[in-house]
């Protein structure tokens, strides 16, 4: 799916310009005059099940089902008794919230039916909003796409409340209620200004240049005099020249500079809000019989992976997804790393090693009891060593190194051998530093994802990275003092990546890939 975003997003970048379209060229078009309804609440028997409508005939259907002449006030709930208006049969006893736009989610008129959640009472309020022309069922995500189209959510907010009802982790939940509230949108669109002061910075140079005679280089050295003209300048130019004076303010350049500066940041860290988004690979390596599996379940907590005394019992790669620490993980048990085998462990050893390669963060377990083996030695010569040789920041993997079987250490012996890399104690049969595990990885996954309770606004989508490398790449361009007219393009290019990012300028095909994401009644 993300490669056919990007290829869409590539396309869009490179089609020809198109006006704010905003607008869905399918049924699910705002503004068509249609009322959308649905039920919003999920399916299935419920105490409470929410069906709204969105469009100009909410306020008639709510009149109509509960066969009342008025509306109730806007924003309250009212008890309304709620009736068939084919049959006058009654359908239930429900609380009805009236949204008047444009201060509704969608920015159109809304009603909200907060309904007994049983099938029947709901099929029956649905086939009733049915037989109310004007009324149709609403498309997946057409409620929020109405909100888009109506200027209440940018493109970034919506993704923001997709991944929201998609969140399953707290981290996922804070990264997405940050983008619901529009940190990213909100970044972009100063950004977004930056490169406006700019352009228009060099646009009036162009214009005044043409027929003033500028000296060269008064743009570079940040001159912001018209003092530095080579003809005097005649009375009549003095309040277009003040005007010149303030847009050639030394500070444009200088923050289109820092501005590249901000961007190679964040696309450094791009990967990490993806991972967030949707699970960071972390990967248990080690000997045989280390206790990989056992880690593994204990982790999932559930049986993913047989356990058992014999060496070379896991094979193949067991995935699991679970939520380590309020961060989205996929974790995977691999076959113990041992040479010298037959053909179908050897096999696992590979696809281990494989999968090794993936992690964005490996966990490296040894028994703590057998650390003297020649396969505890090999493991940490070659695994352990060359991880942790890289610096962090040439690095996307992480490492954390784990010693198991605690247990079996007698507690007057000494300790882990001395030379040994920082490692935590474990033990999976008593649970023994369970807890500094889950600190420990807390800590690095907030480092692999990113932290979003308080780091600065994560890029979750490949979108969002190929609009902000979009704009790096076009300001590689800006060189004003080489071409103006040049530099112009390349800042116009440069803003338009970041509009196309919260959604101005957006096509069709990636609102349509966009809104896919939610459900009929979102
Ligand atoms: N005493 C003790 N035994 C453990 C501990 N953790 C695991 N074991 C035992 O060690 C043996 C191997 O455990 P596994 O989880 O199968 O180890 P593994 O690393 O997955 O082994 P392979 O898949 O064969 O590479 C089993 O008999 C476990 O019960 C521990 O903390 N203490
Ligand atoms: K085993
Ligand atoms: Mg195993």
């Amino acid at each position: 799916m993300w490669r056919g975003l990007w290829t869409l997003a590539a396309q869009a970048a490179r089609g020809p310009r198109r006006l704010c379209t905003r607008r869905s060229s399918g049924a699910a078009a705002p503004g068509s005059g249609a009322t959308i309804f649905a039920l919003s609440s999920g399916q299935g028997r419920c105490g409470i099940a929410v069906i709204r409508t969105s469009g100009p005939s909410s306020g008639h259907a709510l009149r109509i089902l509960t066969a009342a002449g008025d509306l109730p006030p806007a924003r309250h709930a009212s008890l309304r008794l709620l009736s068939d208006p084919r049959s006058g049969e009654p359908l239930d006893r429900a609380l009805v919230l009236w949204f008047p736009g444009p201060r509704s989610f969608t920015g159109e008129d809304c009603v909200e039916f907060h309904v007994h959640g049983g099938p029947a009472v709901v099929s029956g309020v649905l086939q009733a909003l049915g037989s109310v022309p004007g009324l149709r069922p609403a498309e997946a995500g057409e409620f929020t796409r109405r909100a888009f189209a109506n200027g209440k959510l940018n493109l970034t907010e919506v993704e923001g409340l997709a991944d929201l009802i998609h969140a399953e982790t707290e981290a996922q939940r804070r990264q997405a209620l940050r983008q619901l509230d529009g940190e990213l949108g909100h970044l972009c669109r100063g950004w977004a200004e930056t490169l406006t002061k700019a352009l228009a910075h060099v646009e009036a140079y162009i214009d005044f240049g043409e027929d003033d005679n500028l000296e060269e280089g008064v743009l570079e050295q940040g001159g912001s005099t018209w003092w530095g003209r080579k003809t005097p300048v005649s009375p009549q130019r003095l309040p277009s020249l003040s005007l010149f004076a303030c847009l050639l303010s030394p500070t444009a350049d200088i923050e289109v500079r820092a501005l590249e500066v901000a961007l190679g940041a964040h696309l450094r860290d791009a990967r990490r809000g993806q991972r967030l988004r949707s699970g960071a690979h972390v990967v248990v390596t080690g000997p045989p019989n280390a206790g990989k599996s056992s880690l593994v379940n204990l982790l999932s907590r559930k049986p993913v992976s047989i356990v058992s005394p014999e060496p070379g019992t896991t094979r193949d790669v067991l995935e699991t997804p679970v939520d380590l620490a309020g961060f989205p993980v996929l974790l995977s048990d691999t076959a113990g790393l041992r040479e010298g085998v037959g053909p179908v462990e050897q096999e696992g050893v590979r696809r281990a090693r494989e999968r090794l390669e993936q992690a964005d963060l490996i966990l490296a377990m040894l028994d703590a009891s057998d650390l003297a083996s020649p396969s505890s030695c090999n493991f940490l010569a070659t695994v352990v060593a060359s991880v942790g040789a890289r610096s962090p920041s040439d690095s996307s993997q992480r490492l954390l190194l784990v010693l198991n079987k605690s247990d079996l250490l007698s507690p007057e012996g000494p300790g882990p051998r001395p030379d040994l890399p920082p490692h935590l104690l474990l033990s999976c049969l008593t649970g023994e530093g369970l807890d500094g595990l889950l600190e420990a990885l807390r800590k690095e996954l907030a480092a692999v994802c990113g932290d979003p309770s308080t780091g600065s606004p994560l890029l979750t989508r490949a979108r969002h990275q190929h609009h902000l490398q979009g704009c790096l790449d076009a300001l590689s361009h800006y060189k004003p003092s080489k071409d103006l007219a040049l530099a112009a393009e390349a800042l116009r290019v440069a803003r338009g990546h970041l509009t196309r990012l919260t959604g101005g300028g957006g096509t069709e095909e990636i609102l349509d890939i966009i809104f896919r994401d939610f459900c009929v009644g979102k």
